[in-house]
């Protein structure tokens, strides 16, 4: 049995239907250590060596299907003529996994490239310059990609008609000079900073799609997010703009088991009021030295299991209406 957050985790004597690797905010930059907003430690350089620590351990396990890196490849603080370099060391590092990884945008990603350039840095499976999609490693699962980003006023050129209706949302939600700060905001309203973002229109309107049809195939489905999705896992400061509409439409379904974020550096867990699980990762920007943030996911017909490595919490998850068989 395995200590966790939120109660006792148990082996599973089953054999999973396939495992991922997980890890989150590796924000790299070739910089000193420093500290955030809030004064907690980062550990730039260090990032780096709980990533390698992470393929090495997936690699060994042999099993590991895919790995998911949930944003913030770099930092903001990378010096910007530095930025390529990193994005590129970093994503090196993920090749030598022996299995796809599939990468989402953080805002610290957007800090230092443009969106289309990173779409391809990435290898974002995307037939345009978009950065959502879905994938489904077998056909009881299916994964979705959120962009949460879309909506925001990072990443697109400064006269992107995104640009000016973002900031114009911003300006409407947040009345601070800094519109970084969440000063005087309360409660969830605390999200509307400009480090977050949205899911925009057409991406919700993609995603309901995708839903209805993995309802149809009776899937499993995963959301994947940099921003989280529930305030019982995360703070408010960092939460996407409007995870309510998006949870609006997931709730429209019940095919959703689980959503999976990064972000909010400390990681958190709940099941919402509807039984979907929502996971906040630990960031492995802010392990000590010789410390480490990652994970593996087995997947099962009823539950998910994640397995930690030191600073990760192992969570279970267990989905409350079972797979049901294939049409
Ligand atoms: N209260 C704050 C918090 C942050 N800032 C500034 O915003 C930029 C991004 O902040 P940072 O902490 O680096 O963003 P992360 O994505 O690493 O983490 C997100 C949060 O932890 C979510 O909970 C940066 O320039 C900060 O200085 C701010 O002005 N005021």
């Amino acid at each position: 049995m395995m200590a966790t957050t939120s109660g006792p985790v148990h082996a599973s004597t089953a054999k999973p239907m396939f495992t991922f690797g997980v890890i989150a905010d590796v924000q790299y930059a070739d910089i000193l250590d420093g500290r955030s907003f809030l004064g907690v430690p980062r550990y730039y350089r260090h990032s780096i060596s709980v990533l390698q620590r992470a393929v090495s351990a997936w690699n060994k396990q042999g099993n590991i299907k895919f790995s998911i890196n949930f944003g913030d490849i770099v930092d903001g603080f990378c010096p910007k003529d530095k930025s390529l370099w990193a994005v590129q060391k970093v994503v090196d590092e993920f090749d030598k996994f022996d299995g796809p990884t599939y990468h989402m945008f953080g805002n610290h990603c957007l800090y230092n490239l443009p969106r289309s350039k990173l779409v391809a840095l990435l290898k974002m499976p995307t037939d345009s310059d978009r950065a959502y999609y879905e994938f489904s490693p077998c056909p009881e699962y299916r994964f979705v990609v959120l962009d949460a980003y879309d909506f925001s006023t990072l990443g697109w050129p400064r006269d992107h008609p995104v640009t000016a209706a973002a900031t114009k949302f911003l300006e409407e939600k947040n009345p601070n000079t800094d519109k970084n700060s969440p000063e005087g905001l309360v409660g969830v309203d605390r999200r509307f900073v400009m480090f977050n973002g949205a899911v925009g229109k057409e991406q919700l309107s993609w995603l309901s799609d995708v839903l209805q049809d993995a309802s149809e195939r009776r899937q499993n489905v995963i959301l994947c997010s940099h921003l989280p999705m529930d305030p019982g896992a995360a703070s408010p400061v960092g939460l996407m703009w409007n995870y309510d509409e998006v949870m609006a439409i997931v709730r429209r379904y019940n095919c959703v088991k689980a959503c999976f974020a990064g972000h909010d550096h400390r990681g958190g867990h709940t099941v919402d009021s509807h039984g979907v699980h929502h996971r906040t990762l630990e960031a492995a920007l802010e392990c000590p030295p010789g410390t480490s943030a990652f994970g593996h996911i087995e997947a099962y017909p009823d539950k998910l299991l994640l397995v930690g490595s030191d600073g990760m919490d192992d969570t279970e998850m267990c989905f409350q209406s079972p797979a049901r068989p294939l049409l």
